[in-house]
């Protein structure tokens, strides 16, 4: 696939931990509504490229264009601003604010973007309902399961509409049926809104709900689509 009409493309990536080099070289690209699996062995960089393509790592050279614009000519402001309100994230662990209930997680990156209580809680309901967890809306993450947990953050993940959901290992840490579920919902509702998802796993089944496969190996990437 090449990177005409992508809405983000990551080129020539290049990140090294110390003497580790976490990417080599890595190229990426996405479009609008699209699915990507990145896969590949542990440690060969599928994270780092996740943290480079979303703006939270800084690569050491190479580029990232979102939307005709590239990342690292933003400030840090703007770059927590683009975050904010065109990317969504949904991580494997631990991302729900432990204090707040399930609703109002849903509603806090609403409430950041400066909506007000009720419309942003509004909202969020109906994102409960959509992720089929509107029975836990009144309490607080501590009180709910792993696969509850995660449809509240992959609701609280989607809430604004994102153009882009990074997806890292979200159903990691579920059984396979509860994974399976996750995964259809998040794809589903990724689908419905046109919102493209970077999702990096290790796991064939997980992967199997993307529209296409990027392997990721000694810190390059390598589209699959000319491979299978
Ligand atoms: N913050 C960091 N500090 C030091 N080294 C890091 C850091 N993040 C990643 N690395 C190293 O960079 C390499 C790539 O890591 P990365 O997490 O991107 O791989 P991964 O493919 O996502 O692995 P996994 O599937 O195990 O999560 C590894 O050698 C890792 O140890």
């Amino acid at each position: 696939m090449t990177p005409a009409g992508s809405l983000l493309i990551g080129s020539a990536l290049r990140k090294s931990y110390g003497p580790t080099p976490a990417l080599d070289g890595a190229d990426f690209s996405i479009h609008p509504a699209e699915v990507v699996a990145v896969m590949g062995p542990s440690g060969s960089g599928k994270s780092t490229l996740l943290h480079c393509l979303a703006g939270i790592v800084q690569p050491d050279s190479g580029s990232v264009r979102y939307n005709g614009r590239e990342l690292s000519s933003l400030p840090d402001r703007g770059r927590s601003a683009l975050r904010r309100s065109e990317f969504g994230f949904v991580f494997q662990f631990g991302q729900l604010v432990p204090e707040l209930t399930c609703l109002e997680n849903v509603a806090l990156p609403l409430r950041l973007c400066g909506t007000g209580r009720k419309p942003a809680e509004a909202q969020a309901a109906e994102w409960l309902e959509r992720l089929e967890v509107d029975d836990v809306r009144g309490k607080r993450p501590g009180e709910v399961s792993g696969g509850q947990g995660q449809r509240v953050a992959v609701a609280r993940s989607l809430v604004t509409r994102p153009r882009v959901l990074f997806a890292d290992e979200p159903t990691g840490a579920l059984d396979s049926l509860n994974g399976e579920r996750v995964m259809q919902l998040l794809t589903d509702a990724a689908r419905d809104t046109r919102a493209a998802v970077v999702l990096v796993t290790h796991e064939a089944r997980v992967a199997a709900y993307s529209d296409r496969e990027v392997v990721v190996r000694d810190g390059k990437a390598r589209d699959m689509a000319g491979v299978l």
